[in-house]
Formats: C-alpha cells, structure tokens, sequence
C-alpha cells in the first residue's frame, strides 16, 4: 500500500530524516517505535507531504506521491491523524465528524456522496451517545475516538496514526487498541506510540527509529524480544 523509499526530510537546513524505508501492507499494522525526538512525527508529515521529502522516493498503492500535494495523498486514500488529534471544542461531535464528511467529499474517496457519520460510530459506539455534547468536554480518550472516527469517513485505504493512546486513560486505551486491531484487518494502519507493548500487539511489523535512520525492523514478536529495543527506547 505504501511504500517509501530511502526518505530524507527536516525543517529548513536542519534534515531530520536520514534516509528511511518503510513498507506498509493493504492491509495489517506497522508500528513506528523509538525514544522522542528521532523523527517519528517528522515521518509522519513527509508522508503527508507537509514537508517536502528532500531525497527518496513515495509510492501509494503503485502511484508516485513524492512531490503530490497533501490534497492529492489523502484524495489517493491516507488520512492523518496528528498527535494533537485536534478537535473543535466548542463544536459538538456531530460537527466535529461532519468536518471529516465534508472533507471526504472533497476528497473523492466517496464518489461525491455525503459519507454516513456511521463510519465513525460503529468503530466508536460511545460517539453515538455524544453526538450533542461539545467536543470540548470529552475526556481525552473520546477526543481521540473522534479525530480516528473523523478520518474514517474518508474511508481511507491507509491510515497514519501519531500517538492515538497519549492522554487517554487506561480503560479506554484497550478500546482504541481492540478498533485498530480490528481496523489492520481490513486496510493498512502506521501507529507511532509510545506504548511499546500495546504498538507490538496491534501491529504485525514494527520499525524502531533511531535520529532519523531506521535502528531495526522486524515482526513484532522478533522486536519485543530483540535486546536491541530497550537500548532504542531508552532516553
Ligand atoms: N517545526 C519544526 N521546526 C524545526 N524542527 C522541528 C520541527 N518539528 C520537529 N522538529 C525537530 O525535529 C526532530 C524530530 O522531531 P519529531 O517530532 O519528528 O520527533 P518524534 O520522534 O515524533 O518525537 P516525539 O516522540 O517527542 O513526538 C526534533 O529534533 C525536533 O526538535
């Protein structure tokens, strides 16, 4: 579904990205591991194509994205969803998911017809019984079930996930793990997170990231048992 090829990209003069690869299946999980500031986020947005991929290549299910504007990605089928995984608080979640329709729309993934909001709450039930309420007052974990619900309604083919567990509180990080489990099932899914356990357990392939270069790569079991990760993750 996604293949990179050997990526460079940074922040003006300063390259954050040292030549990376990254292979992600049509369907299944890959997690992006490694301690902060190694560039997983800065991965994330060259992706994206929020920041220019100064060498190396990005292909989409076959297509070169490496110079495509960001409409253009998600218009192939990938939807972001950043860290922040900002919502409008003083929308309520039904505007805020409405955000992700007219998006779609736009995007073309649905042929021109509003999606259904249903997209999102069949992953998240819970966001059905707080359609009305501000979005500013869901807990963090509720906030983050409607940014992925949000990107859902694109029906992406490939979703980027940047830390979708961070602020979310333990009871709900099982749910969002059991969705994007079952979510690997049917399209490609990229998590970064620092929830190294919980990463190895959704994704089938793990990367682990090491300033700007990939450290090791391997099936996830292989990575949790390599001595290898606790020295990658160590601060
Ligand atoms: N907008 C920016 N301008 C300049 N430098 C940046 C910018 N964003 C990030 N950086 C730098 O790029 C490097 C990688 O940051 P990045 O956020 O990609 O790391 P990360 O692995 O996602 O870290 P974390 O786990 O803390 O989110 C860091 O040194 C950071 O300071």
């Amino acid at each position: 579904m996604l293949d990179v090829q050997d990526l460079q990209a940074g922040y003006g003069r300063s390259r954050v990205l040292f030549g990376i690869s990254l292979l992600v299946p049509q369907r299944g999980a890959v997690a992006i591991l490694g301690r902060n500031g190694v560039g997983k986020t800065t991965l994330m947005r060259a992706i994206m194509g929020e920041l220019p991929a100064e060498e190396g290549r990005i292909f989409l299910a076959g297509q070169e994205m490496t110079r495509a504007r960001t409409e253009q990605r998600v218009k192939s089928g990938i939807a972001y969803v950043p860290q922040e995984g900002a919502v409008f608080a003083r929308m309520s979640v039904r505007e805020n998911l409405m955000v992700g329709a007219i998006g779609a729309r736009r995007g073309g993934q649905g042929g021109g017809r509003a999606p259904s909001l249903d997209l999102a709450i069949d992953a998240f039930p819970k966001l059905g019984q707080r359609l009305a309420q501000p979005a500013g007052t869901l807990s963090g974990g509720e906030r983050k079930m409607v940014a992925i619900g949000r990107a859902l309604l694109g029906e992406p083919k490939l979703l980027l996930l940047d830390e979708p567990t961070e602020g979310v509180w333990v009871g709900v990080i099982e749910e969002i793990a059991d969705r994007l489990t079952e979510l690997a099932t049917r399209i490609g899914v990229v998590i970064v997170e620092q929830h190294v356990d919980l990463a190895l357990r959704v994704a089938g392939h793990a990367v682990v990231m090491d300033r700007g270069r990939v450290g090791f790569e391997g099936p996830s079991e292989a990575v949790r048992d390599d001595p290898r990760l606790l020295r990658y993750l160590a601060p």
